[in-house]
């Protein structure tokens, strides 16, 4: 059944809703649309430029007016899904919910939309009456965007991952905190860097002195320094020596690919360590495979090329890596690029690659922009 176009829109001013706004009228969704805009904070003020019939924004919480909409497409945050999601579909509301929080992404009727990688589980769930859609971990997605092609083909009997992930993982607060932490520190030694005779030994004493004096307010979001320094754990302490962010490597990634008990099939293994480190929206990650059969380096790079529109493999040299595969030259662009694939030392099916993506794009809000065309267009 053809979906209707009233799309609620929540979240849209936040930082992930930002770049999702910017993407949609990029790619003319609006034309597609009738939008209503909602807030949590100022219902009854004046809906963006985007709008059109309904030009004030309506209360997130109203769940009669919610009920109005076709699809609602939300990047407010779990709480807020946890909070009016139940309440919205204990109210007979039938409409299609795309989530870039993760509250519902394990549930058993949700997917995890990601369409490059896991089409065919998209068109399986709409076919079986699926109405939630939820975009996956952005660590997680912007791996799958990159070396989806070894998974597809079968090839991997296990990866490990080591994440080098950026402070807007953790909100727009976090990329503050960090600059201000650069700054506080460039700071404290500006008058001995503008001496080229001073002693760098005396520098480094300083800024690590500098580091470990910030005060609460200068870590309040990061609870400890994170400029000149990073800190390996991300997200809750699951208990068992496990951060939840290296938990979700792999229950994500077997999902999104339609495999686990939930689709009769055993899950492949997927672990590592997550770690925040001081870039602003790149998460990289750098990855072990253990491949099922031993495949040239130059094929694997052929599969990797040919996934999707979004992937660039970069050429295993110094200087195309240092220009290309980096989140300096990543930030702000749809581009996926999977560099430094090489065979490892522990045997011929062990192959080693680096990969980077913007993770408001990849990683959060084109996800669902393309889960909402895919939803008018079916
Ligand atoms: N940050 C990330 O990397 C990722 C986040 N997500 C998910 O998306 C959710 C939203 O994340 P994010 O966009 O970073 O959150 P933000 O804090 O930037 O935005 C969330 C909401 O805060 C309200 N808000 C209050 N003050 C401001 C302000 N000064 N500027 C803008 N909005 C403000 C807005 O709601 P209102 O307009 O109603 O007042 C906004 O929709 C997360 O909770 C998470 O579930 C998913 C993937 C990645
Ligand atoms: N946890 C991620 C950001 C994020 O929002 O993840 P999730 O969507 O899985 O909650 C990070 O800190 O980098």
């Amino acid at each position: 059944m053809k979906v209707g176009n009233v799309v609620g829109l929540v979240g849209w001013r936040g930082m992930v809703g930002s770049v999702l706004m910017d993407r949609m009228q990029a790619e003319n969704d609006f034309a597609l649309i009738e939008p209503v805009f909602f807030s949590t904070s100022n219902a009854g003020g004046a809906a963006p430029a985007m709008a059109k019939n309904e030009k004030t924004l309506k209360d997130a919480h109203d769940i009669e007016a919610l009920k109005k909409c076709d699809i609602i497409l939300t990047c407010q945050g779990g709480d807020y899904t946890n909070e009016v999601f139940p309440k919205l579909r204990a109210a007979g509301w039938n409409g299609h919910w795309i989530d870039a929080a993760s509250a519902l992404r394990m549930e058993k009727d949700a997917v995890i939309v990601l369409d490059p990688v896991n089409m065919p589980v998209i068109k399986n769930a709409m076919a079986n009456g699926g109405k939630n859609w939820v975009g996956g971990n952005c660590t997680v997605s912007c791996m799958l965007m990159g070396v989806g092609a070894l998974y597809k083909a079968g090839l991997v009997e296990w990866m490990s991952t080591q994440t080098y992930q950026a402070a807007s993982g953790g909100g727009a607060q976090h990329m503050r905190e960090l600059l201000t932490q650069y700054g506080t520190l460039n700071a404290e030694v500006k008058a001995l860097l503008d001496d080229p005779k001073s002693a760098i030994l005396e520098i480094d004493r300083m800024v690590v002195a500098k580091q470990r004096a910030l005060t609460a307010a200068e870590t309040a979001n990061f609870g400890v320094p994170l400029g000149g320094s990073l800190i390996p754990w991300i997200d809750k302490d699951l208990g068992n020596g496990q951060s939840r962010e290296e938990w979700k490597g792999m229950a994500e990634t077997n999902k999104i690919l339609g495999l686990g008990a939930d689709f009769g099939s055993s899950e492949i293994p997927v672990d590592g360590y997550c770690v925040r480190v001081g870039a602003m929206r790149c998460h990289s990650q750098a990855l072990t495979f253990k491949l099922k059969k031993d495949v040239p380096v130059a094929d694997i790079e052929a599969m990797i090329a040919a996934d999707n529109d979004w992937v660039k493999v970069v050429p295993n040299t110094r200087e195309a890596t240092v220009q290309d595969l980096t989140p300096v030259a990543v930030t702000g662009t749809m581009t996926i690029p999977v560099g430094r694939i090489r065979k490892l030392a522990m045997g011929p099916e062990y192959v080693g690659a680096f990969t980077i993506g913007d993770q408001l794009l990849w990683g959060a809000a084109e996800p669902l922009r393309r889960m909402l065309r895919i939803l008018l267009e079916a």
